[in-house]
């Protein structure tokens, strides 16, 4: 498989190289050259696979060339062997018509450890037998954070410099990334919001000068690997509620788009999906997008779902780029106007193409707390702030086509939230019981591109 920038002008790399590479020299996404499918007879036949096979299944197109299936099978083992649930990721039922999708079950209580668990393994695989130090840095509004350096705390040949909005992620999240104490991870609190962190990330690739001089990479959902391994648990949930047969409507607590691309994917793919629901916070920008066209920024409002705190979605490029005809000349002229003005139009073609899959909405935070209550009075599930967006927006979807709720992390991530909704404190699990009395490590510096340049300077390792 050959992999392409959404801007049309970067080097056709295969999978190994995306994973490593991350952002594209041309400041664009790398998207696959052709789209992978199944026929509907092949999707039936992953009924009743595991989550490890369903994996090599639907993953195996994207990885030809760079692993082989035994290869890829090696490696999910060993990711989803650290996963608390024997399904991965299992289906709740709610009631006749909801379904929630728990993603939490992995080491850091979140979704993002479904991909980044891979991502680590694919990193240390296709680092071997290589000289040098690979240099990662990442933006986080808490959970791509705690995931990522779980995955790469203590891998050789790797360091990893993870920034986040200082103040703006919740304790156990800030806890779970600073207190990892080994020297290949390196927590930065920026003076700023994730945004910010994002786009000094963005800066960094596209700096000449600094990403010549290290060995970057990106384990944010930039990187395709992430949003690859995504995709799985689209096709695990709609073939155990009946797919291909019967279809499927997601609804995904979204901020960086990563989450519901990957439900994009696996329609491409030939999932029989017939909606996705787009639900945000009150930071609404993708809502906006998709119902009146309307992509441009404002500032960005805290919320008790801090995740979802995003007002720029990286992951939205991808998307136009697959609704403006693939062309690459067009969308970087349409994202050089975005980033100077932080404003655009979709084109109507990218709005009629959007809205033949996928819905939005916007929910504020009662909305947020009467789906949190209803969760748990209906059917006893204590739910996480993001997931209660999802969820709200679930609900007011009218239909009869099953509805997948993704469960995008544990409610103990946001204990305080979900206590002020619903009366319930829920717990960590025991294995992270020590959280509140480890030692914390991280500094804090200004969101500027040379202060954030500068502290990485000091401590990466340049290429040979
Ligand atoms: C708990 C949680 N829910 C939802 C999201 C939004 O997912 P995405 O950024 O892929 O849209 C995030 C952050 O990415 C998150 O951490
Ligand atoms: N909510 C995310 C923001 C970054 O998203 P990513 O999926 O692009 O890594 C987080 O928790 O950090």
């Amino acid at each position: 498989m050959r992999y392409i920038s959404t801007r049309g002008n970067a080097p056709v790399l295969d999978f190994e190289g995306v994973t490593l590479a991350g952002l594209a020299a041309d400041g664009g996404l790398y998207v696959p050259e052709t789209w992978p499918s199944f026929s509907r007879d092949e999707i039936a036949a992953m009924q009743g696979l595991s989550y490890v096979e369903t994996a090599v299944r639907v993953m195996a197109p994207f990885v030809a060339g760079s692993l082989t299936e035994d290869e890829l099978r090696d490696l999910c083992t060993t990711a989803y062997s650290r996963f608390a649930h024997a399904a991965v990721t299992p289906l709740v039922q709610l009631d006749q018509r909801h379904w929630l999708l728990e993603l939490f079950h992995g080491p850091t209580l979140a979704f993002k450890d479904v991909a980044l668990q891979l991502v680590g393994l694919l990193f240390e695989r296709f680092l071997a037998g290589r000289e040098g130090q690979l240099t990662v840095i990442g933006a986080t509004s808490g959970d791509t954070g705690s995931a990522a350096i779980d995955a790469l705390a203590g891998r050789v040949g790797v360091d990893i410099f993870m920034l986040h909005p200082e103040g703006r992620v919740s304790d156990v999240q800030r806890r779970q990334m600073t207190t990892v104490i080994a020297p290949n991870i390196h927590n930065i609190a920026i003076r700023g919001d994730f945004d910010t962190a994002q786009a000094l990330v963005k800066a960094m690739f596209r700096d000449p000068a600094f990403s010549t001089r290290y060995a970057l990479s990106a384990v944010n959902s930039i990187n395709w690997a992430r949003l690859m391994a995504q995709v799985v648990y689209y096709f695990y949930a709609a073939v155990r509620l009946g797919g291909p047969e019967r279809p499927v409507a997601f609804s995904v607590p979204t901020g960086n788009f990563g989450d519901v691309f990957a439900g994009y994917v696996a329609a491409r793919m030939g999932l029989p999906i017939e909606r996705l629901i787009v639900a945000t916070n009150v930071n609404d920008i993708l809502h906006r997008a998709l119902s009146t066209g309307d992509y441009s920024s404002g500032t960005v409002t805290p919320t008790a779902t801090p995740s979802m705190d995003i007002q720029v979605s990286s992951n939205f490029e991808r998307l136009l780029f697959e609704l403006g005809d693939r062309s690459g000349a067009a969308l970087a002229a349409q994202m050089a106007g975005f980033e100077s003005s932080r404003a655009m139009m979709l084109t109507n073609r990218q709005r009629e193409g959007a809205a033949g899959l996928f819905t939005s909405a916007s929910i504020d935070a009662d909305g947020m707390g009467q789906a949190l209550r209803w969760a748990h009075e209906r059917s006893g599930q204590v739910i996480d702030p993001h997931t209660a967006i999802g969820l709200a927006a679930a609900r007011a979807d009218v239909g009869n086509t099953p509805m997948v709720t993704l469960a995008t992390a544990h409610p103990a991530k946001f204990r305080d939230a979900v206590e002020r909704s619903t009366g319930v404190r829920p717990g960590l699990p025991a294995r992270m019981g020590d959280l509140f009395s480890r030692e914390e490590r991280y500094d804090t510096i200004d969101a500027t591109f040379d202060a954030v340049t500068d502290y990485i300077a000091q401590r990466a390792t340049p290429r040979g």
